[in-house]
């Protein structure tokens, strides 16, 4: 039988080995073979144990001899003196080490809502993601949003369900709501093992055996047994056969091999595995794995599951090919480092950096290489180089951002663009406008952003300060590019737009700490955006004389409402007949500038100086008198998009978040009660087990300031709320009215 056959052979390499990998770990160069690396993102809702879980690999791997406790404050990866302090994950952290002849180079991400900016950016370097559940509450709202994301990066995931040791932790429970809210199809590979309540293990279906872990070891040491319990053996039998069954309806050489064996128990073991493995590279199933870090149980068999059923790099990025053998990455975070200066992250994906080595990045700067250190956290152990496929951190670059690709050089990148675009058909067909934006998609290079819904202004304890504090800010936002900073000429102030309270707190601590300045911030008010309600049309002349010189520009455009939110061009050229006789005279680096001026205008609405939304500005004319200077250009352009907005229809939009709260029964009807005071709309409310509902409501941010004390008030501390920021809507005459009074500080 099948089980019996392979038993020892599989309980000893833990298939580790699949025929099809390379035998040796690195390659002529010094380089690791692109075959045993993995590169994996880390994921999950808030609390569910990324960082414990991290902290166990590590342990495990030797890399590190003591195990970090988030409660404790003295973990590998949450080494900001903030996370320490709160216990959350704020900056995503690689940290490499060695799994059974493989390199995992893994990045813990942050948990919270309001750091969702670094996820993003670290999903565009792994190749595939761990999604952690907590096995007591399963898919939670957080949950549904890393798998959009892994979903939009494509990248195959294995799930691993946590904290089973947990008296409520529901494994069956966990499937079933991966299945209907994940949409997914899970294929479990465990069973728990309980034992009076506690968890000792878990049942490899796989094998059908037993895999036990030693408590006094802390987990380091496990032994694999023979199931002795005929329940639990049918039931893993049970559990094989259907695992088996789904693959061969998705894997064509499996559906053969039943076929001519003539039944499910004869077939090869690494035909499963392989099976395993191929559906999961292709996003058809997400292999379940079960167990508890905190308890160490279950984690070597995770880091198992990575080798064999995440991708490698070279299973992935073909879209690469196009650059040879030059060097191509990814700049996936940057940090600053006392000691070193800044420190970019970059995953490469094709050819090998050295120390020494210059690159260039995709707008053109050159930035030399310095040093090269292998990733573990804020620890750094210094190499000479390294390769496709793996990430290292580079000190010396000065200007790089997060989310620029980086190329060996101008000649590589010019000629990686020739042949991505000799390969692609449908962009040489439509311009060569359209085709460089397809170029710039299609390589990752566009990064979004996504909008602030708080702001607050920021101020240095004395005026002498405040270039220190400018300087804070730009090397903070070179980091977190979530973080918006701008000037507000109105009142003098230098303004923070951030992604929740705690993102502007974070950042204020960390100017304290890191950088030693006690800046005050100003109370913090809602990010609205604001709506033009119908086109507006109008005409602009800017005359003046400068140092002698006389400068004139006169324009005339329309602003149009649309329907999509900013992905399209804003500023659109009229293309009569007309307007293409005054249009065809600017020089492009003129467009430039009045492009410049007019965006810069577009963020600053009527109303209450928010972003104005889904909008386009139409050009019909542009005359600029000979001798103007580029800067006069681009004022003039401001200054007529913000004439015509003074006088438009406008409205103000305000952020909206979605929310889960999960209740015991008895609360629900407070609650909902609580939630039609705040202008919420109730989406869903659902039972979760026999005791608990959980809500699903899209609410106003503006009445949500004390969400979380009421909450806790009206359920006796025993109701539970995640949000997530969820658009913007526009507020009717009455609600606009008092959100006008309440930010302009009348009310
Ligand atoms: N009972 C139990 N608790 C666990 C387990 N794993 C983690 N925890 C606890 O859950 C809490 C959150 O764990 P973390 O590892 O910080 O979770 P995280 O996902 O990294 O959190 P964020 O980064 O802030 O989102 C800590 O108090 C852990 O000790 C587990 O397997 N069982």
């Amino acid at each position: 039988m099948l089980c019996n056959r392979l038993h020892r052979a599989l309980l000893r390499t833990r298939y580790a080995s699949f025929s099809e990998f390379s035998r040796h770990v690195h390659n002529s160069d010094g380089t690791i073979s692109e075959k045993r690396i993995r590169n994996i993102g880390i994921l999950a809702h808030i609390d569910a144990g990324k960082t414990t879980t991290t902290e166990r690999m590590l342990f495990y791997s030797g890399r590190t001899d003591m195990l970090g406790e988030v409660m404790l404050g003295n973990t590998v990866t949450d080494y900001l003196q903030q996370e320490r302090e709160r216990g959350i994950t704020i900056c995503s952290a690689a940290v490499s080490f060695n799994w059974k002849d493989h390199r995992i180079n893994l990045l813990d991400t942050p948990g919270h809502i309001d750091f969702t900016m670094e996820v993003e950016q670290s999903l565009g370097a792994v190749d595939g993601t761990v999604i952690i559940l907590d096995g007591s509450a399963g898919v939670e709202a957080q949950t549904v949003t890393v798998w959009g994301q892994a979903d939009r990066h494509r990248l195959p995931r294995l799930v691993f369900v946590n904290k089973m040791d947990k008296p409520s932790a529901d494994f069956d429970g966990c499937l079933e709501d991966i299945k209907k809210k994940l949409s997914t199809v899970p294929v479990p590979l465990q069973m728990p093992i309980k034992e009076g309540g506690k968890l000792v293990g878990v049942v490899d279906v796989l094998s059908s055996s037993r895999i036990i872990w030693d408590g006094k070891s802390k987990g380091r040491s496990y032994k694999a047994v023979p199931i002795n319990d005929e329940t639990l053996h049918d039931q893993a039998q049970e559990k094989l056969y259907e695992l088996i069954d789904v693959l061969s309806g998705m894997d064509d050489n499996l559906a053969q091999a039943i076929i001519d064996a003539n039944s499910l128990e004869n077939v090869k073991l690494n035909l499963v595995l392989d099976a395993i493995r191929n559906c999961t590279l292709k996003q058809q199933i997400v292999p379940i794995l079960l167990g508890s870090s905190y308890k160490n149980v279950g984690v070597q068999l995770l880091m198992d599951s990575v080798i064999n059923f995440l991708p490698a790099p070279s299973d992935r990025n073909q879209i690469y090919d196009c650059f040879g053998s030059d060097f191509v990455g990814k700049v996936f975070k940057v940090t600053h480092d006392k000691q070193r200066g800044p420190i970019t992250m970059i995953r490469a994906f094709r050819g090998i950096v050295k120390k020494g080595s210059r690159f260039i990045t995709a707008a053109g700067s050159s930035e030399t290489i310095q040093r090269i250190y292998e990733p573990l956290a804020d620890e750094y152990r210094e190499i000479d180089s390294f390769g496709a496929g793996n990430i290292g951190l580079c000190a010396g670059p000065k200007s790089t951002v997060t989310g620029d690709l980086v190329v060996a050089n101008a000649a590589a990148l010019k000629k990686a663009l020739k042949r991505l675009s000799s390969t692609n058909a449908s962009a040489t067909d439509s311009g060569d406008e359209s085709m460089d934006d397809e170029l710039v998609s299609r390589l990752g290079l566009q990064t979004t952003i996504p909008d602030a819904v708080y702001f607050c202004s920021i101020e240095p304890p004395s005026s002498g300060q405040q270039t220190a504090l400018d300087n804070a800010l730009r090397e903070i936002q070179r980091e977190d590019p979530s973080l918006r900073v701008r000037y507000d000429e109105v009142t003098g102030q230098t303004v923070l737009g951030g992604m929740g309270q705690l993102h502007l707190e974070i950042v204020k601590s960390r100017i304290l700490s890191e950088y030693r300045i006690e800046a005050d911030l100003g109370p913090l008010q809602i990010a609205y955006k604001e709506m033009l309600e119908e086109p507006s049309r109008g005409q602009w002349t800017a005359q003046k004389e400068i140092a002698g010189s006389r400068q004139s520009v006169h324009m005339d455009m329309t602003i149009y409402p649309t329907n999509s939110d900013g992905i399209e061009e804003r500023i659109v050229l009229d293309n009569s007949a007309e307007a293409q006789e005054t249009l065809k005279l600017v020089r492009p680096r003129q467009m430039t500038f009045f492009r410049k001026g007019a965006l810069g205008a577009l963020n600053r609405g009527p109303k209450l100086g928010g972003q104005l939304a889904t909008c386009v500005v139409k050009l019909h004319s542009l005359i600029i008198g000979k001798g103007t200077a580029d800067p006069f250009i681009m004022a003039a352009a401001a200054q007529c998009i913000g004439n015509i907005l003074s006088k438009a229809r406008c409205r103000l939009l305000e952020p909206e978040m979605l929310m889960e709260i999960v209740t015991p029964n008895e609360y629900l009807p407070p609650i909902l009660a609580d939630l039609s005071r705040r202008r919420a709309r109730i989406e869903d409310v659902s039972p979760r087990g026999s005791s608990n509902k959980v809500i699903k409501v899209n609410a106003p941010l503006a009445e949500l300031a004390d969400y979380s004390t009421v909450l806790r008030t009206v359920s006796s501390g025993t109701a539970s709320v995640s949000m997530e920021p969820n658009g913007h809507s526009p507020l009717n005459d009455v609600d606009e009215a008092q959100a006008m009074r309440r930010a302009l500080g009348l009310e």
